[in-house]
């Protein structure tokens, strides 16, 4: 059945892996015979512009080509609309894909699904923003080392994927001092020093650092994990657990579920999605299937 796509490619993404197969996904929609819009931009602000215009003239499928950023805005525009959600996964980390099971790096069999595939709703995290209303993550919210983490990572331009976020783990951790928190899970206050708190709608960020490793996108809560304050050497022997998920035994780690949290630090910036967020204190609650996403398969609750 055509539908009507807006398609929305990042030819930065994957270190320009985005731009070869954004060009393979605009003609794959066309020999799909789908009616296309391509509303990306030079910029990620005139992408998301054009987007939220498609979002409201009512296109079946915002189509995003690109990594964890990508799916972000996307996420935050077509959350609570009528638009599915599709991703050929692009990027370095493609976390999001991955948790969902989505095709990765594979804009063929991505682009199939919007035929052959089925329709999830799933959960969305919802921040209120001041007077600019509301922004939403698909993925993980992360407040302290890993933004840290991940604005170094942002900046630098070798070595790739993976490797990239070790590198700046090494290079942040030696300067990094814990940092005092509240924190409140639907109403309980916690007052900690940590070294960073991860709010999860989805089980990993940073590619395939699997922080909450039991997060389900569908529940209708978060997991919340709060690494309390550790040495240098503690937290880089706890850290490479975090790829397998087995850092959640460890005694300075906690995992609680919750719909809302609060986040009170001064001068902490959060990332979510992997892109730079909001400032604290910040008020999260999850919305219950605020997106439609295209996925491989139906998954049976
Ligand atoms: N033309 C553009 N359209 C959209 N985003 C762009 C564009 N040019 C640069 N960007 C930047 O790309 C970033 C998003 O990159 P994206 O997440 O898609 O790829 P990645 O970083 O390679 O993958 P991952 O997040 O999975 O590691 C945004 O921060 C955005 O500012």
């Amino acid at each position: 059945m055509p539908q009507r796509v807006a398609l929305i490619v990042n030819p930065t993404s994957g270190k320009g892996v985005g731009r070869e197969l954004g060009a393979q996904t605009r003609r794959l929609l066309r020999d799909a015979g789908h009616d296309v819009v391509d509303v990306s931009g030079d910029t990620y602000r005139q992408a998301r512009s054009q987007a939220l215009t498609a979002v409201a003239e009512g296109v079946d499928t915002v189509l995003v080509v690109g990594g964890d950023g990508m799916v972000h805005l996307g996420v935050n525009v077509c959350a609570g609309s009528a638009s599915r959600l599709a991703v050929v996964a692009a990027g370095t980390g493609n976390d999001f894909a991955r948790n969902l099971g989505l095709p990765v790096r594979d804009a063929r069999a991505a682009v199939a699904l919007l035929d052959v595939g089925c329709t999830r709703a799933v959960d969305l995290g919802r921040v209120s923003h001041g007077v600019a209303g509301e922004k939403w993550f698909g993925g993980v919210l992360g407040a302290g080392f890993d933004a840290v983490v991940n604005a170094r990572a942002q900046r630098m331009t070798w070595p790739r994927g993976q490797m990239r976020y070790n590198l700046a783990v090494l290079r942040e951790l030696p300067v990094f001092r814990p940092i005092p928190y509240a924190i409140e899970l639907d109403g309980h206050r916690i007052e900690t020093r940590a070294m960073l708190v991860a709010v999860a709608n989805t089980t990993s960020f940073g590619g395939g650092m699997r922080v909450c490793p039991d997060a389900d996108v569908a529940d209708g809560l978060f997991d919340v994990m709060i690494v309390h304050a550790l040495s240098v050497v503690a937290f880089l022997r706890v850290f490479p657990k975090v790829y397998s998920g087995s850092h959640t035994t460890h005694p300075a780690v906690e995992i609680h579920r919750a719909r809302r949290v609060r986040l009170e630090a001064s001068g902490i910036h959060s990332q979510a999605d992997g892109e730079s967020f909001a400032e604290l204190p910040i008020d999260a609650e999850v919305v219950p299937g605020a997106l439609r996403v295209v996925t491989p398969f139906e998954v049976l609750t």
